[in-house]
């Protein structure tokens, strides 16, 4: 069955989830053909060199910080999309579409990048959204990982009261498992792993203050 099939019936449930509680966790939001496609690219660019260790911080003061996040990452481009990302951005088009008609969060585009953290990255606690810059509206991780096992660990520790250590959830990265939530409002971290965890991350994004 076509992944857009598969998916569109989770478009009501995230959306009402969001909107109720800011947070979704979907098991098996795409199948694991495209789950499997998608991860085969992560490692391709990987063995190519093409992913980079994520800085920490805005650009200006860009760091690199194992202490603070371990992974290596490579942002996708519209221009350069294989079939399988195409494919990827239609289905998160119409959840966009779906979020800005109930939640009029204005959100005009989806920013993703493929990260594969090695075993022992975490990146620690910590909010989407930079300090000064609310554009980040949405968080969207979608994990690669086929036959992840919960004592791999690698969980996404998502604390629902702030920055307060209690209560929190944690997700398994299983293949196929999206977990979305409100940028601006869910502090949360990667905890370590004994395998490489491999992801889609991105962020649905509010349009700026234009320049002067
Ligand atoms: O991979 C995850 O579970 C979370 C990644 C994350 O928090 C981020 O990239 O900002
Ligand atoms: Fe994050």
């Amino acid at each position: 069955m076509p992944p857009f099939e598969t998916v569109s019936q989770y478009f009501d449930l995230i959306t009402d989830n969001i909107a109720n509680q800011g947070y979704v966790i979907v098991p098996g939001f795409l199948p694991d053909d495209f789950i499997h496609a998608l991860r085969d690219e992560a490692l391709a660019l990987h063995e190519a060199g093409r992913l980079k260790r994520a800085t920490v911080g805005k650009a200006e003061n860009n760091q690199l910080d194992n202490k603070v996040r371990g992974d290596l990452i490579h942002w996708l481009e519209h221009t350069q999309a294989s079939p399988v990302q195409r494919e990827f951005s239609a289905i998160m088009e119409t959840l966009r579409e779906s979020l800005n008609r109930h939640l009029f969060l204005g959100l005009f585009e989806l920013e993703n990048h493929f990260a594969i953290y090695p075993p022992g990255a975490i990146y620690n606690k910590h909010l989407d959204q930079f300090r000064g810059n609310e554009e980040r509206q949405v968080t969207c991780i979608l994990y690669l990982n086929e036959d992840w096992k919960a004592e791999y660990g690698g969980q996404l520790r998502l604390y629902l009261d702030g920055k307060e250590p209690e209560p929190y959830i944690d997700t398994v990265p299983l293949g196929g498992t999206l977990v979305a939530f409100l940028s601006g409002r869910f502090w949360h971290e990667v905890l370590p792993a004994s395998q490489p965890r491999i992801s889609l991350t991105g962020w649905f994004r509010k349009r700026g203050p234009s320049l002067p």
